[in-house]
């Protein structure tokens, strides 16, 4: 079956986000007293959702849970800075403005399903100026759970009115693989992006492509060769 959708991870696959996301991180943590933490250390911490970087950089650890009482000071604390810092930083990876324009003129439909609450997600696809490119945009909030779970990737397909088989996940890290393999859709990963501190190559995926551009091309040939 040809593939008729691209489903796109944000963090770390279109944009480079950890700048900013490290900035809100720091400003929290300067507000409440701690220790600033590096951008590589933040990165570390982005893929399983705003709770879970806010969580980890109060306690260092994916298990341990800051006090409730902390992590809601944190949390609304990290939401303030970032609504304000929200695509200062951020920068495109090569090819990926060439990729979603290839895709989107050859008739592609195409959608975004990242962890990143939808509050922040649609202003930074807006001040990037690449939110026309994408029919639906899926949020870390707009379903009940998050990637890994196959979720929202499913939420996806059905409103792109697509099957998971003629759809592809192009995503950065084992949370797209995992929830794009889950819901019966294959996965590309980059190579470039945040992937919790571990190389792609030693995670699960259906292929490797370096920058969005070549994905697309490969797409547009596979459906073009006879
Ligand atoms: O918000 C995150 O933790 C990561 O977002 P992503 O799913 O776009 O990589
Ligand atoms: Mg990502």
């Amino acid at each position: 079956m040809t593939i008729q959708a691209v489903l796109f991870d944000l963090d770390g696959t279109l944009l480079h986000t950890v700048p900013d996301l490290a900035a809100a991180v720091n400003a929290m943590l300067v507000d409440l007293g701690k220790p600033v933490l590096s951008e590589e250390t933040v990165a570390v911490y982005v893929g399983k959702g705003a709770e879970n970087l806010v969580n980890r950089s109060l306690t260092g650890s994916m298990t341990e849970k800051a006090s409730p009482e902390l992590y809601a000071q944190a949390m609304a604390n990290w939401q303030n800075h970032y609504t304000h810092i929200n695509g200062n930083h951020s920068v495109f990876y090569d090819g990926v403005k060439e990729g979603l324009a290839l895709l989107k003129q050859a008739g592609f439909k195409l959608a975004v399903v990242t962890n990143k609450p939808e509050r922040f997600t649609h202003p930074l696809l807006e001040r990037t100026g690449i939110a026309h490119y994408f029919e639906v945009v899926v949020g870390g909030d707009t379903c009940p759970v998050k990637k890994p779970d196959p979720m929202p990737v499913q939420h996806a397909c059905r409103l792109l009115g697509v099957e998971p088989a003629q759809t592809l996940m192009i995503g950065d890290s084992v949370n797209d693989s995992l929830a794009a393999n889950a819901a019966g859709v294959p996965c590309w990963l980059l190579p470039y992006g945040y992937n919790e501190g571990r190389s792609v190559h030693e995670t699960q995926c259906d292929g490797i492509v370096n920058t969005i551009e070549e994905a697309a091309q490969r797409l547009i040939g596979t459906r073009t060769s006879p």
